[in-house]
């Protein structure tokens, strides 16, 4: 005989898929480069609160709208790769109704957010981004070709512009500096994964670069990328929105990242390509809290 889960249960079991339909924790990291963004556009001083609060609100909410409509349109291939077959939709946890109608309703409250307690500009471009990544990249580029992440980079180099935009109502050459960084960082920390992840990639029929190129030409491009980072990073010194703190850091977290993509080119392992991989994420939380520290460092 069937027996029921209790009803809490059931509940609890479906509140979790639609959090992970949210992919919390590269939305972390977006996130958190929003905020930072915020403070850096106030040259003197913290940002209004509650502005702070709204547009974290309505960004993370997009976002993870973002990440839903995702998961809904690739279902099919999360559902050949290792990787993803555990995602809600493959194993039927939900349907795609009733996630089309949770990005939609999370979307719509984040955009609403933003309109009525932030401001348009950033309504429209948190707008843009959503449509960059869940329609542009996910629909268009994704299938299609290997140049695909740098391309759609540019949706997931938006956070801090977006951060920017909501305290100062505008988007300024500091803040597309930001933007250059995370769309330089964006290449080296996704194909140190797809080169460990290449037969999930290959088996799912997307047109990653290991796939389409092999491993010494994604290789060499993660050491040119990195390098191209590099001197990116050193802009915001270059052009003093930052100081002697961001700097060192810059030059100490770049000779790390470089270290990485030089003896991933020279030595391939799978293991190396996955620690690469984790480096590249506390790589950019660790340059973007360098960034806040250095703001407000008295000197
Ligand atoms: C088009 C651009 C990007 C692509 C294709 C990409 C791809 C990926 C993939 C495939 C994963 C593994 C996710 C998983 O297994 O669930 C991942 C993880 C991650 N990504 Fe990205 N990424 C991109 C941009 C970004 C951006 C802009 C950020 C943050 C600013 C970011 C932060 C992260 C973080 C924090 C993780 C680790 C998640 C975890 O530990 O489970 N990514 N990325
Ligand atoms: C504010 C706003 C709307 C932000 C959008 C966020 C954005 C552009 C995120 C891109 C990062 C991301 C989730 C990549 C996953 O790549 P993938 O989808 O190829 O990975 P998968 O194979 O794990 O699905």
């Amino acid at each position: 005989m069937r027996t029921l889960a209790p009803a809490h249960d059931g509940f609890a079991r479906r509140a979790r898929a639609f959090y992970v339909l949210t992919k919390p924790r590269v939305n972390t990291l977006i996130v958190f480069c929003a905020v930072i963004g915020m403070f850096l556009a106030v040259p003197d001083g913290l940002p209004e609160p509650f502005a702070v609060f709204c547009a974290t609100l309505g960004i993370a909410c997009v976002a993870g709208a973002a990440a839903a409509m995702n998961c809904l349109v690739e279902q099919h291939i999360d559902a050949r790769m290792a990787r993803t077959r555990g995602r809600p939709l493959p194993r039927g946890e939900l349907a795609a109704g009733e996630v089309l109608a949770f990005a939609g309703m999370l979307g719509g409250f984040g955009l609403t957010i933003l309109h009525r307690a932030v401001n348009p500009l950033t309504m429209w471009l948190t707008l843009a981004t959503f449509v960059g990544y869940a329609v542009v990249y996910t629909i268009f580029l994704k299938p299609r070709t290997p140049q695909n992440i740098v391309i759609g980079g540019a949706s997931g180099a938006m956070p801090p512009v977006l951060g920017w935009a909501a305290i100062t109502g505008e988007v300024s050459a500091d803040a597309l500096l930001l933007f250059l960084i995370i769309f330089a960082w964006t290449p080296p920390h996704f194909w140190a994964l797809a080169l460990y992840r290449t037969d999930d990639y290959a088996r799912a029929g997307l047109p990653m670069l290991p796939v389409t190129h092999g491993s010494e030409f994604t290789r060499l491009s993660v050491l040119l990328y990195t390098l191209i980072l590099f001197g990116v990073t050193l802009l915001p010194y270059a052009t003093r929105m930052s100081g002697m703190v961001y700097l060192a850091a810059a030059v100490v977290l770049g000779a790390r990242f470089i270290h990485y993509a030089w003896r991933l080119y020279r030595d391939y392992s799978d293991a190396l390509a996955r620690r690469t991989f984790r480096f590249s994420i506390a790589y950019l939380f660790g340059l973007f809290a360098a960034l806040l520290a250095d703001h407000y460092l008295p000197y």
